[in-house]
């Protein structure tokens, strides 16, 4: 299965792991991931950290960057070797808008910190998920994209992009391919950077004229692959959520949000 622009859609059964696997070894890759664990948050890192261990390219060069404000709170996860992980101090916030949204220019910042020491990909996921399933070397590319599990059905009419012009997140009617998740993307350093970079240079720059978009730094992220198409995107297996059963179309789930009570975890309703 292919986009209208040719990228590959991944689906269980598309691709060859072994093969895949046989042909990053010879490059030697390594894999850099992404998780915020701010305020409460930080009580998801366990089990997105023990699953990751299980399923998360396993067998390759993985540095988990965990950005926290409760450094203590980060649980020991015993990592195999060629796995590491690094704790990041940041701020905390009254707005889980903010938290959410700030993700971008501090991911965008690891990068300009000359992550390319460390790292040929990158992936930037919730930490309020689990794996379940293989997610591994089917998934590189240059810029990447995972579809929204509650979306993937629907016609474009029904996405919630940001619909208001004075936003640089708009998305007009009649446009869009997919409704991606702001809860996972990656590709290679450069084109997460440039995405990073853009759709944080955009949040403020509509916040300085007082508006935020719909769902935040997910609609600059859909506004930035729709005009920058994904070289390969990823189907609902890689990010889907536990309160949804299973569809048919799903045969296997790889990643998926936990079911929380939002009102216990975050800082505002
Ligand atoms: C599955 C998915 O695509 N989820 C997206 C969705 O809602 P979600 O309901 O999944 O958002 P969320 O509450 O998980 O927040 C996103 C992420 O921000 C971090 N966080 C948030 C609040 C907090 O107090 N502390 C903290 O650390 C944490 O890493 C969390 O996973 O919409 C958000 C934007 O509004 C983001 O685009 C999420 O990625
Ligand atoms: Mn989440």
């Amino acid at each position: 299965m292919v986009t209208p622009w040719l990228a590959p859609v991944v689906w269980e059964g598309t691709f060859n792991p072994n093969l895949l696997d046989s042909i990053y070894k010879l490059k030697n890759i390594r894999i850099a991931a992404t998780v915020f664990a701010v305020g409460k948050y930080t009580i998801f890192l366990k089990n997105f950290l023990e699953t990751a261990e299980q399923h998360f390219f396993v067998g390759f060069q993985v540095h988990v960057y965990v950005f926290t404000d409760r450094p203590l709170d980060v649980p020991q996860v015993k990592m195999s070797a060629g796995r590491q992980l690094t704790v990041r101090s940041v701020p905390n916030s009254q707005r889980w808008q903010e938290i959410s949204a700030r993700r971008m220019e501090l991911i965008q910042k690891l990068i300009e910190d000359n992550l390319h020491s460390y790292a040929d990909y990158i992936f930037c996921l919730d930490v309020d998920s689990q794996f379940h399933g293989r997610w591994g070397t089917e998934s590189l590319g240059g810029l990447v994209g995972v579809i929204h599990p509650g979306y993937y059905r629907d016609d474009r009419s029904r996405f919630p992009y940001e619909r208001r012009p004075e936003s640089r997140a708009y998305v007009a009617p009649g446009e869009g391919d997919f409704y991606y998740c702001g809860g996972a993307f990656g590709g290679t350093l450069e084109e997460v950077h440039l995405l990073t970079k853009t759709c944080h240079t955009n949040f403020i720059d509509d916040a300085k004229e007082g508006i935020e978009a719909a769902w935040q730094e997910e609609s600059h992220l859909n506004r930035y692959m729709w005009i920058n198409k994904p070289s390969k995107v990823l189907s609902p297996e890689y990010l889907w959520q536990d309160f949804k059963p299973r569809n048919p179309e799903v045969h296997l789930v790889r990643f998926s949000g936990v079911i929380k009570n939002y009102a216990a975890i975050r800082p505002n309703v």
